[in-house]
């Protein structure tokens, strides 16, 4: 079976200057080595990793908002050229429109589409009640707590219908109440609309607790290191967090993480000892 995103020995470089000394030639610096991936049709899949290992620039190739130096990536089989309405991304930042209301936000994509104003206007309506924010159609960002702002900006990428959804730490600067809440939300509408997710995260809980699979990445730079299955019966535990099942998965994806966030740390240690030195 072709999987629906298929990442293949993918590898990207930065270009960088160093701002100390404008007039140095500029280096090459690698972000992703040899990445290689599938995802399957309406898989959830979970994507944790040091900081710094490059898992926001493999999302931002994923999203076609840039090409990888070399490899390919693949949607249903076809290499992805640029950015497209058949993925959605959704960021940790809400980047929506403060002069529109939430759903002049979530029919901001729609007009692009060429839908008519009155489908437009239903469709929207329909994700924010999805997200859970019936009643709050009028209101304008700032009239919204964080976790609100949160849910618009879902329902904006969910009403593009995208086959797939890209969502770079997107509860990461909530509250954990909030934080759960959402993730239940997002479990919800994933088994509801059967969308193929990857989300990114640093936390392993909510790795665990939202992925079929884990896919944990090494330090800079970054690989995929191993992929962990996570067989939890969520409808079956009361509260999964303390199953003991859970503590499994959250001790093995912790036990593959650790030794790559130490190599992160100390990767960053060593640049910032040198920076001081060619300082000095
Ligand atoms: N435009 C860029 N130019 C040069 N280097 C970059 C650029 N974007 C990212 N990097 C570097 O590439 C590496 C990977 O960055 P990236 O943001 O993808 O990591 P990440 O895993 O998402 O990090 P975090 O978990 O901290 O968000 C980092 O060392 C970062 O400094």
């Amino acid at each position: 079976m072709t999987p629906k995103l298929r990442l293949e020995h993918v590898r990207h470089e930065f270009t960088v200057r160093d701002p100390d000394h404008p007039r140095r030639p500029p280096t090459r610096f690698t972000a992703l080595e040899d990445v290689t991936l599938d995802i399957g049709a309406g898989e959830f899949l979970v994507l944790v990793g040091p900081s710094g290992c490059g898992k926001s620039t493999l999302l931002d190739l994923l999203g076609g908002l840039a090409r990888p130096s070399s490899g390919r990536i693949l949607l249903d089989g076809a290499p992805v050229t640029g950015p497209g309405l058949d993925r959605g991304l959704v960021f940790q930042q809400y980047a929506l429109l403060p002069w529109r209301t939430a759903r002049g936000n979530v029919e901001f994509g729609l007009e692009a589409k060429g839908i008519p104003r009155r489908e437009r206007s239903q469709r929207a309506r329909e994700y924010l009640e999805l997200v859970g924010l019936s009643g709050f159609e009028e209101h304008y960002p700032h009239e919204l707590s964080g976790g609100m702002r949160q849910r618009v900006a879902i329902a904006r990428s969910l009403a593009f219908d995208p086959e797939v959804l890209l969502m770079d730490e997107p509860f990461a600067a909530l509250d954990a109440q909030t934080r759960e809440t959402l993730q239940d939300e997002l479990l919800r509408i994933w088994e509801r609309t059967a969308k193929t997710v990857l989300f990114v995260t640093h936390s392993i809980d909510e790795a665990v607790y939202l992925g079929q699979r884990v896919a944990v990445m090494t330090s800079r730079p970054g690989r995929i290191k191993t992929v962990i299955d996570i067989d939890l019966d969520r409808g079956a535990a009361e509260d999964l967090r303390s199953d003991p099942a859970f503590g499994k998965y959250r001790h093995t994806v912790w036990a593959e993480l650790r030794g790559e966030v130490t190599a992160a740390q100390h990767l960053e240690r060593t640049a910032t000892t040198r920076k001081d030195r060619s300082r000095d």
